[in-house]
């Protein structure tokens, strides 16, 4: 690094000095605190993200969210060249140059890393970074230091693209690095351009869908998501959508409303009720990259029948499945290629929806929480489709096998046209742009549901029946160090400290369709339990048994 570079550093970083005793640590999803410690944080992020644009060569994203948290809080997440989230391989400078205290030595570690990753710094080449921020208050100030960090090594330039969903900004790093149209407008015709491909293929007899089925209400999470879908259902004749808790409404952000209020509560979010009964409902999460659906039962005042990530992957599955076959009844004949689907949940995944899906004859894989885990194993599919059951997942397609659909396509269209198979591949292609590739994106994702609900000719209640949830019951412990637990086998199993699995086995094996795990919260805290049995009273009791277990183990009171 030349001597101008170094105090073009040293000087903008003495602007962000981190505040006294915080230790801050990028974790499942990026830095994420109270809003007013985070400025040092957010521009030293952008530094890492102009190397990263150096090291890759590539347009990289940095978007200013805290997605379901409080609305005093806030955070930073970095976007990969790909449209995923960074490279693991960097998280750990990631952390220490966001606990570098003072400017001398963020110099330091940053002159290490250079040399450490072999980063081009040489001030001639180019690096970009988009930069976006949900509705956050915050936003505009740490968007600001963002800036200024990325602008702080010479050359990188800072784009800022404004208020965005964090999908949609992965989508524009992704689409940006691949040369193709990648602005917001660009973004929506993508979206609505393709649902309306999957709904003139819709078979005809099953097109009808009234009344009540008709109407779809959205919960925004008073965040980003509600505005951007009522921008998009402009472009869509075919929808009736009512968007309630927009951002432009009078509500506070996460409060009592949003996808993961619902899913953890099981209660309908503000500006629901009864007056919605049977209606089809869908929640969103404050940056608009998680979605549940749900509908309030005739005659209860606020509960809900929650329809979760899980099941919102086993609809797809079976769409995607069935498109499959259609194509491989012909295929044996000629261009044989048998697609590879496979389907990865984590052990949050209800129990039920992991048999339905197995008896389906699919392929079921399991890694950690957190959506870099499952991402990247659906990413060895020709198809992978992979969900939390909190709503956050999406469908990956290989670039080989949509090659092979467009040649597919073509060749199916030149001679039997209109023929079920030519719909599939047809119907495929469009899902792999209609879903989006780089993250799990609520917006296309309720577009995606809507279209295969009607293509189904499914109400929302019949969606519901594919399975029947078991009973399961989630509790957080606080203890006095959560990384002294230490588990395994996709967080199944507890491998340290010692003697504690073989407790949770013991408690475990006295309930029927009994299951339960532990493991620490990436993201609070906390240990979390999860349990499942054949009864809510059953999964309560073993959550508490267990509970009180670690409680035990890890010597603290139990919450
Ligand atoms: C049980 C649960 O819902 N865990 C969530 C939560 O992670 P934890 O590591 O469990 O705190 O936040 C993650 C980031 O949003 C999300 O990916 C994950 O699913
Ligand atoms: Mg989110």
């Amino acid at each position: 690094m030349n001597k101008e570079q170094e105090s073009l550093l040293l000087n903008s970083s003495s602007r962000f000095l981190i505040p006294q005793g915080v230790k801050i640590s990028y974790g499942t999803a990026g830095f994420r605190e109270d809003a007013s410690i985070l400025s040092s944080t957010v521009y030293r992020v952008g530094i890492l993200a102009a190397l990263r644009s150096l090291q890759t060569q590539s347009v990289i994203g940095v978007m200013i969210t805290a997605s379901h948290n409080k609305v005093s809080d806030n955070g930073v997440k970095i976007a990969d060249p790909n449209g995923g989230m960074l490279s693991q391989h960097w998280e750990p400078f990631a952390d220490a140059i966001a606990n570098a205290p003072s400017p001398q030595q963020l110099l330091q570690l940053i002159n290490e890393f250079v040399e450490k990753e072999k980063i081009p710094f040489d001030g001639i080449r180019p690096a970009e970074i988009l930069l976006g921020r949900d509705t956050r208050p915050s936003g505009d100030a740490l968007l600001e230091a963002a800036r200024q960090g990325v602008t702080s090594i010479a050359g990188a330039v800072a784009s800022d693209m404004g208020i965005l969903t964090t999908p949609q900004l992965h989508w524009m790093v992704r689409a940006r690095n691949k040369g193709i149209k990648a602005s917001e407008q660009d973004y929506f015709d993508q979206l609505s351009s393709s649902f309306r491909c999957l709904m003139d293929l819709i078979p005809t007899e099953r097109s009808k869908f009234d009344g009540i089925n008709g109407k779809l209400v959205v919960d925004g999470a008073n965040g980003v998501g509600g505005a951007k879908l009522k921008i998009l259902h402009k472009l869509l004749n075919d929808l009736d959508i009512e968007v309630r808790n927009s951002s432009e409404d009078e509500g506070v952000l996460n409060d009592g409303v949003g996808a993961d209020f619902v899913q953890k509560e099981k209660v309908v979010p503000r500006g629901f009720g009864s007056k919605d009964a049977g209606i089809r409902c869908a929640s969103l999460d404050g940056d608009a990259d998680r979605l549940v659906y749900f509908y309030v039962p005739p005659e209860t005042n606020a509960q809900i029948d929650l329809v979760d990530g899980d099941k919102i992957l086993s609809l797809f599955a079976l769409f995607i499945r069935e498109q499959l076959s259609f194509l491989n009844e012909k295929e044996a004949i000629k261009n044989y290629h048998k697609a590879r689907l496979g389907i990865v949940q984590t052990a949050y995944a209800n129990g039920a929806s992991t048999n339905y899906l197995k008896h389906l004859g699919l392929e079921v894989n399991f890694t950690p929480t957190g959506v870099k885990y499952l991402h990247e194993k659906a990413a060895e599919f020709d198809i992978g489709i992979y969900f939390e059951a909190n709503g956050h997942g999406t469908i990956l397609f290989s670039e080989s096998f949509i090659e092979w659909l467009e040649v597919r396509s073509n060749e199916l269209s030149s001679g039997s046209k209109g023929s079920e198979a030519e719909k599939a591949a047809l119907r495929l292609l469009a899902v792999s742009k209609l879903i989006n590739q780089a993250v799990g994106d609520a917006l296309s994702g309720v577009l995606l549901v809507e279209v295969i609900l009607r293509h189904m000719g499914w109400s929302i209640h019949k969606w519901n029946e594919l399975y029947h949830d078991l009973p399961s019951r989630q509790l957080k412990v606080k203890v006095a160090d959560r990384t002294t637990v230490v588990t395994a086998n996709a967080e199944t199993v507890v491998v340290r400290p010692p003697g504690l699995q073989e407790v949770i086995n013991a408690e475990t094996a006295k309930y029927t369709q009994g299951r339960c795990f532990v493991r620490p919260s990436g993201t609070e805290d906390v240990v979390r339990v999860y349990a499942e049995a054949s009864t809510q009273e059953a999964a309560d009791t073993l959550a508490n048994s267990v509970a009180k277990l670690v409680d035990q183990f890890l010597g603290c009171n139990s919450s």
